[in-house]
């Protein structure tokens, strides 16, 4: 076969074989181990996958984007925009004070991030704060946030003057900035209701979301800024209603651009990833996502590294006359909780082991021996963890192991005759299932 053939193959059948797999058992384990080997709600977490990846197409099964997300470093905070004479990417943390913004950034990474401040209180974060990812050779910034925050009015509208420098710098470079624009669940699920008790509710302005999302909505559409949604605190739903709040929140976008009346063309479909700090759903989708947007560009890079450092002497003023308007915000009608943040870890760290010895496990959690027997399914322990190129993989069953090796055939590392001869096999055998599938249709 040629290797054009094997391509296109691969094109095709990627879809399909992985489809057809089982693919949440990696990450059930690793959320296990982060929550001290409580049983996880493993409906929960395997309903989020199902829209994580069904929304974004996000491939959650490797832990790619998770290994790129061990080493970070907290760079510097700042009150005024630095002017960067680097080209990094930048990954915005942005929403409504109090919304999770530093609770994600912590959680995304990997090691304890003591650095990374988070309160119950709206108006923790009170500057940019620059964390670098050495591995992607990015920088993180967790901003505050807009909105209500229990702080002094001034000080408020210095932050809102922040965060729109912020945007009006990082544009000139929009190809190295993404923007996570975090929302709380619990506030498209009131919209949800709403629009059940009565549909009519959907145009009604006075719901949804609260006017400083709409206006920082506004502001990145005007801006043509692009953004991923993050819908944060997912733990405090049932996931039935998860579908609903998609739906609502697809609603109230739309509502929005109709607004704005906007010629240009926008995009209404966004990414829109579920996740919860406390519970750590969603948090290797985020590392994926970054992971995959920063190193599919990789030609941008390689131009990165001909950049220096931030220089925190160097700032830029902001544009005074663009001064006037800020997003506004009513207060949040949510209680908080202090949460426990989970190290969320793709690769099990005892590498040769299946599964955690009896003083590992008593070490971290006295009930584990009756939990794990009673609640673990035998299919959550690790089986095999294979090495392929300088990344360790992971978690890997029989059948998944072929969407590892798919992945590593597109990656073009270390290709042997071995596992060609694997894929291909898995190739063929899937043309020959979908033929017996159509004859027995017909
Ligand atoms: N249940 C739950 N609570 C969360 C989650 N993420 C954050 N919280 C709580 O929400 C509150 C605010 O969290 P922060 O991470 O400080 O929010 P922030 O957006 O950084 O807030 P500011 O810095 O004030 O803008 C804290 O009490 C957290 O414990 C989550 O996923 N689930
Ligand atoms: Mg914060």
């Amino acid at each position: 076969m040629s290797n054009l053939m094997m391509k296109e193959m691969v094109a095709n059948f990627k879809t399909c074989v992985s489809n057809s797999l089982t693919r949440n058992e990696d990450y059930e384990w690793n959320v296990f181990k982060a929550n001290n080997y409580k049983t996880p709600d493993s409906d929960f977490i395997s309903k989020c996958f199902q829209f994580n990846e069904f929304l974004n197409g996000i491939d959650r099964t490797n832990s790619i984007g998770n290994n790129y997300f061990l080493d970070h470093s907290f760079v510097a905070s700042y009150d005024k925009v630095p002017t960067t004479s680097h080209k990094k990417f930048e990954i915005a943390i942005i929403g409504r004070s109090n919304v999770g913004k530093s609770s994600l950034v912590s959680s995304i990474f990997k090691g304890k991030a003591t650095d990374v401040k988070i309160s119950k209180t709206p108006g923790r974060t009170q500057t940019l704060n620059y964390f670098l990812l050495k591995r992607l050779n990015l920088y993180l910034v967790d901003m505050p946030g807009y909105g209500f925050a229990k702080v002094p009015k001034s000080l408020l509208r210095g932050w809102h003057v922040l965060i729109r420098d912020y945007f009006k710098h990082r544009m000139n470079y929009d190809k190295y900035l993404i923007t996570l624009w975090l929302l709380d669940v619990r506030r498209i699920k009131d919209f949800a209701d709403a629009i059940a008790k009565n549909p009519e509710n959907a145009t009604n302005p006075t719901l949804g979301l609260k006017k400083s999302d709409v206006e920082f909505f506004h502001y990145l559409v005007k801006n043509e800024i692009p953004y991923t949604i993050v819908l944060t605190k997912v733990d405090k739903q049932n996931y039935n209603v998860l579908g609903e709040v998609i739906k609502s929140l697809r609603i109230l976008l739309l509502r929005e651009l109709k607004e704005l009346k906007m010629t240009k063309t926008v995009n209404i479909s966004p990414n829109i990833i579920l996740s919860s700090a406390k519970r750590g759903h969603g948090i290797p989708e985020i590392r994926n996502f970054i992971a995959s947007t920063v190193t599919s560009s990789l030609d941008l890079l390689e131009e990165n590294s001909k950049f220096s450092e931030i220089s925190v002497n160097e700032f830029e003023e902001g544009d005074d006359t663009e001064r006037g308007a800020i997003f506004g915000g009513e207060e949040d009608e949510y209680e908080e909780e202090e949460i426990e943040i989970p190290q969320v870890i793709a690769t099990p760290e005892k590498k040769s082991k299946d599964k955690p010895t009896k003083e590992e496990v008593s070490n971290d959690d006295d009930e584990f021996e009756t939990e794990s027997k009673q609640a673990t399914p035998k299919s959550t322990a690790p089986k095999k963890h294979i090495k392929i190129s300088t990344i360790q993989m992971g978690t890997l069953t029989k059948q998944n192991k072929y969407v590892q090796r798919t992945k590593h055939l597109d990656d073009k590392v270390n290709r042997s005759d071995k596992q060609y001869k694997s894929y291909e096999d898995i190739v063929k055998y899937k043309i020959r299932e979908e033929r017996r599938k159509s004859a027995t249709k017909k």
